[in-house]
């Protein structure tokens, strides 16, 4: 292969890495505002790969709806959305409390836009600004998907109709064999499977279950079509949406089984330790394969100890402008913190710079790292993006072992949760959460307003401040340190056990929860020993687990990776 070609395959691989980047950081503008739960897993999968990204998802939902029926126009206003089974059919079909109930029992109703610059809630034709946002209560507002039921002019205004959607899923694909391979894959679950859109470089691979249901439930004089008190009707109504459910979940875990199995991801995480020469044949100065860059900083996590390092550290900067120093780790991450160190990095080319601090910035978000003492790695900007993507309208969220504070920069600025509390117990990582924290106040970039003030920064061991919060969240990030006692991996400790007891107590009613652990490549992706680990300390506390998504987030070592295995808790 000429060399002609290998960078034209490299800036296509770059373009497809930066389409993708976009697309995941889009602050998400579904009612929900989040990936529906049962289609986690199947995007998670997905999106782990570099050759594909999910563009738009649904798990499959009912809902009653009046007007004209298609999304997106003034005259559609839906209610009663539900993504689960219908529990009490009483309650859902009676067409009399539409609106003074919109949830009928099915998912919560959100408010739409409160902390979105783009979405004007008041109607005055302006967008968002601060006051507005903060004088609308999450808890109380109710906006239907975003259209006015008042507004609706069809003649048919009044009937109400009954729809199941089933399962829809978009995904971009790199080249026309992986969309092909994804095809294959889904068609076994899903019979309509199709290309929709190409063009060099992207396809546009969509699928969509069948099982579809649409009927009025009265006329258009608003007269039911059921005697309204029958409860035999109204069972009968929620079996037809529940049978639904059930079948179209079933073939969401097939396609789940096929796509575990479909090729592996190209390996994201290449041996950066291989070194190998300049474009230049003349020129035989080693560059490592990959590095990585944060900030201003290039960062080699060893070198060979024959090696020149400070020709290394200079043809770096000579290839990246945007570099002022190049550091090469020297010592393992230990302690507490997962920190190299005061003496644990070592300054190869470049400025002496001391304190070793920089501002990195991630999808235009910035934090403040000081490299000697804090954990920090850009190799995780997606795994924040997929987080993001889960966190819905108004949820509460807590981010333990927040570092230097981009899990908690990145949910306040790119969702609409209504509050973030990040806790910490290095004082060097909050010193850098709270530099970053300022930043987000100033950040023209964030997608949501009040990403600062819904903010709280907290300086503490998570054993300690936990336990002593009144709060309760929807969703906990539990990013915890892989070092000491606490750590099973060392076959000292309980695998953090402690810390997933206190911080289960917090988590609401079917509240999410996302624990980092750390497993040998053979165990991934079944991941038994975490499985087991977090139900044992459930069940000790009389929770009930149900299994959302293992996500492989990243390799710590030779065949030890990384994981998220993202849970759900119920407590009755
Ligand atoms: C692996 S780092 C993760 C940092 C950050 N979440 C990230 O991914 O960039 C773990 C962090 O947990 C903090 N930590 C360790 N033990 C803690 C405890 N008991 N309470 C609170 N924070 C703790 C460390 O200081 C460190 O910043």
């Amino acid at each position: 292969m000429s060399s002609n070609d290998s960078t034209w395959k490299q800036r296509k691989r770059n373009d497809f890495g930066n389409a993708k980047a976009q697309c995941l950081g889009k602050r998400d503008k579904s009612f929900q505002g989040r990936i529906d739960a049962r289609a986690v897993e199947v995007c998670g999968i997905i999106n782990e790969r570099d050759d594909m990204y999910t563009t738009s998802s649904c798990a499959g939902r009912c809902f009653l709806y009046r007007g004209v029926g298609i999304k997106a126009t003034t005259d559609f206003s839906r209610f009663r959305i539900s993504h689960e089974l219908i529990k009490d059919p009483k309650r859902y079909f009676d067409l009399s409390t539409i609106e003074e109930d919109p949830t009928g029992g099915g998912d919560p109703v959100r408010t739409i836009g409160q902390y979105d610059y783009k979405v004007d809630i008041n109607g005055t034709g302006e967008e968002n600004d601060k006051e507005v946002a903060e004088s609308n209560d999450s808890e109380t507002e109710v906006i239907m998907d975003n259209t006015d039921a008042s507004n609706s002019s069809s003649s048919n205004d009044s009937v109400v109709w009954l729809r199941y959607e089933p399962f829809i899923l978009h995904v971009a694909c790199r080249s026309l064999s992986v969309a092909s391979l994804l095809m294959a894959t889904a068609r076994p679950a899903f019979k309509n499977v199709g290309l929709t859109a190409w063009k060099e470089g992207r396809y546009l691979v969509a699928i969509w279950g069948d099982e579809g249901l649409e009927m009025p439930l009265c006329t258009p004089i608003g007269m039911p079509l059921f005697p309204p008190n029958d409860d035999s009707v109204s069972k009968w109504l929620a079996q037809l949406c529940n049978e639904r459910h059930e079948r179209n979940w079933s073939k969401i875990q097939r396609f789940r089984q096929n796509l575990r199995e479909m090729k592996p991801p190209t390996d994201d995480d290449p041996d950066e330790y291989q070194l190998s020469f300049a474009d230049n044949p003349d020129d035989r100065t080693p560059v490592p394969r990959s590095f990585d860059v944060i900030g201003d900083i290039a960062y080699l996590h060893s070198i060979p100890e024959d090696a020149d390092s400070r020709l290394i550290g200079e043809s770096i900067m000579s290839k990246n402008k945007s570099i002022k120093v190049v550091v090469a780790r020297r010592s393992n991450l230990e302690g507490t913190e997962r920190a190299p160190g005061e003496e644990g990095l070592e300054i190869i080319a470049g400025a002496d710079r001391s304190p070793l601090i920089t501002t990195h910035t991630e999808y235009g978000i910035k934090c403040v790292i000081d490299l000697n003492h804090t954990f920090f790695s850009p190799r995780m900007g997606q795994e924040r993006l997929r987080i993001c993507q889960q966190v819905a309208r108004g949820e509460n969220v807590l981010v333990c072992f927040g570092g230097v504070g981009m899990e908690a920069f990145q949910i306040a600025g790119r969702t609409e949760a209504s509050s973030v509390v990040y806790v910490e117990l290095s004082h060097h990582a909050v010193d850098c959460a709270k530099r970053g924290h300022r930043m987000l106040e100033r950040n023209k970039n964030v997608k949501c307003i009040g990403a600062a003030e819904r903010l709280e920064i907290i300086q503490g061991d998570v054993l300690d401040v936990v336990p002593s919060m009144e709060q309760s969240f929807d969703r906990i990030l539990a990013p915890r340190p892989k070092e000491g006692k606490l750590d099973s991996d060392l076959g000292t400790g309980d695998g953090g056990a402690q810390f997933l007891k206190v911080l289960l107590t917090r988590l609401k009613e079917a509240g999410e929860c996302h624990w980092y652990d750390f497993v040998a490549d053979w165990e991934y992706p079944a991941c038994e020993r975490t499985r087991t680990l977090i139900f044992s300390v459930c069940d000790e506390l009389g929770l009930k687990m149900e299994v959302l998504h293992v996500a492989r987030v990243g390799s710590v070592a030779m065949r030890q990776l990384r994981i998220c295995l993202d849970f759900k808790v119920l407590r009755s």
